[in-house]
């Protein structure tokens, strides 16, 4: 069971006692040591910076950590794919889905009901804690898309519902990898791989098969039935100020919740809470209690919920925001911080990544 606690000291403690020798050789098994750092990225209260920097200070090289530095450049990519593309990655943005036959989302899965046990065991923890290992989502996502043929967009919501670290430029984007519309070609993993990852053994099912044998596949029983599955999101209710006290505001919201922004700064603290985001991205109860809980690290906070405009009325001095695809906001935009200031559309991971570490290299010279 993971605790992802909500005290920013108790974050920082994470990141700096976090032991990154072992990460690279046991990452992709469901036991190894990866970081659990993600609620706290993706909510924008640290930074892969913050990250990468706590390493560098704790004397570790870049050379012996590379693996772990790519995995934090991998969410800085797919941020910068989504500040690129802005809505069109709620699309298939390369490649249309391939043999793709339904929308919606499997019963089996989503109700714990599989007949691959490790799946029911993940997704429960899934609902219960808030994270899934990347591997099952992985797998997950392979067996929802190139095996039950369903199209990626309902089933990346879902999972994104129930993250604590949902991210829709990483979640949409890891599920469009996955099922072939960023590069024509889909993840398939058979049965031996998940046993040897997840360290089970189970035999007969049906991922229980050669490679050639799944590629074939036309269509599984148990993939057949459509769960009856609404993605409500519970609106909080609250008072929203009838004035606000300074001139000027700083804005946070579900993707910016770092205390230390600005924070010397004499302003309003507004937790905005557009409910046309989370309209289109709903998120469950569980997911907005730890937001919240998170929020409170910043002193003075004041909940709004309401669209910006609302809130700009209240304002009478200079609003102050970090930037983020999904804000339409008026005001001062400061940058989000990321590893390296490499932004803008790269066909491939590996070609944003050569330029990202040659910044790191430099900037250690
Ligand atoms: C189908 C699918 C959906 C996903 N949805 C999300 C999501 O909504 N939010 C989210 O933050 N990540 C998502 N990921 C990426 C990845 O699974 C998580 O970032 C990772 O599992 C978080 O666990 P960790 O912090 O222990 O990662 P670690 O392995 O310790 O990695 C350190 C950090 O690097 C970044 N990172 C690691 N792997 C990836 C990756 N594959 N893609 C992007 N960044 C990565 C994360 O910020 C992570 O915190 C998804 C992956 C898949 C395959």
């Amino acid at each position: 069971m993971n605790n992802f606690s909500s005290h920013y000291d108790d974050i920082i403690d994470l990141v700096d006692s976090y032991k990154v020798s072992h990460y690279a050789k046991t990452r992709n098994f469901l036991d190894g040591g990866v970081s659990y750092l993600s609620p706290y990225i993706s909510r924008g209260i640290i930074s892969t910076r913050t990250v990468y920097n706590s390493l560098i200070k704790r004397g570790y090289a870049l050379e012996n950590i590379e693996k772990f530095v790519q995995e934090l450049a991998w969410r800085d990519y797919w941020q910068s794919q989504w500040d690129f593309h802005g809505d069109k990655i709620d699309s298939d943005l390369n490649f249309s889905q391939k043999s793709m036959q339904r929308h919606g989302l499997p019963n089996s899965l989503i109700n714990v009901r599989s007949s691959i046990d490790v799946f029911n065991v993940s997704i429960e923890k899934l609902y219960k804690d808030g994270y899934m290992h990347n591997h099952m989502r992985m797998y997950v996502a392979m067996s929802i898309c190139n095996i039950g043929a369903y199209h990626w967009h309902e089933a990346a919501k879902w999972m994104y519902y129930h993250l604590l670290d949902g991210d829709w430029a990483s979640n949409a984007l890891s599920w469009q990898w996955v099922a072939g519309c960023l590069n024509d070609k889909k993840y398939i993993a058979n049965q031996e791989n998940i046993n040897k990852y997840c360290r089970v053994n189970e035999r007969g099912t049906y991922l229980d098969k050669s490679y050639d044998d799944l590629a074939q596949y036309n269509e599984v029983d148990e993939m057949l039935i459509l769960a009856d599955e609404k993605l409500i999101w519970k609106q909080i209710h609250c008072q929203n100020p009838e004035s606000l006290v300074h001139d000027d505001t700083l804005i946070f919201n579900y993707y910016n919740l770092d205390p230390k922004w600005r924070s010397e700064q004499v302003a309003n603290r507004i937790l905005l809470i557009e409910p046309k985001v989370f309209e289109r991205y709903p998120i469950s109860e569980k997911v907005m209690t730890f937001f919240l809980d998170l929020s409170k690290n910043i002193n003075d906070l004041i909940i709004f919920v309401g669209d910006f405009s609302e809130l700009k009325n209240l304002c009478r001095g200079e609003i102050y925001y970090r930037q983020h695809p999904l804000n339409d906001y008026l005001g001062v935009e400061d940058q989000r911080e990321s590893l390296s200031s490499v932004k803008g559309n790269y066909s491939s991971f590996y070609k944003f990544w050569k330029k990202c570490k040659r910044q790191l290299l430099e900037e250690r010279n």
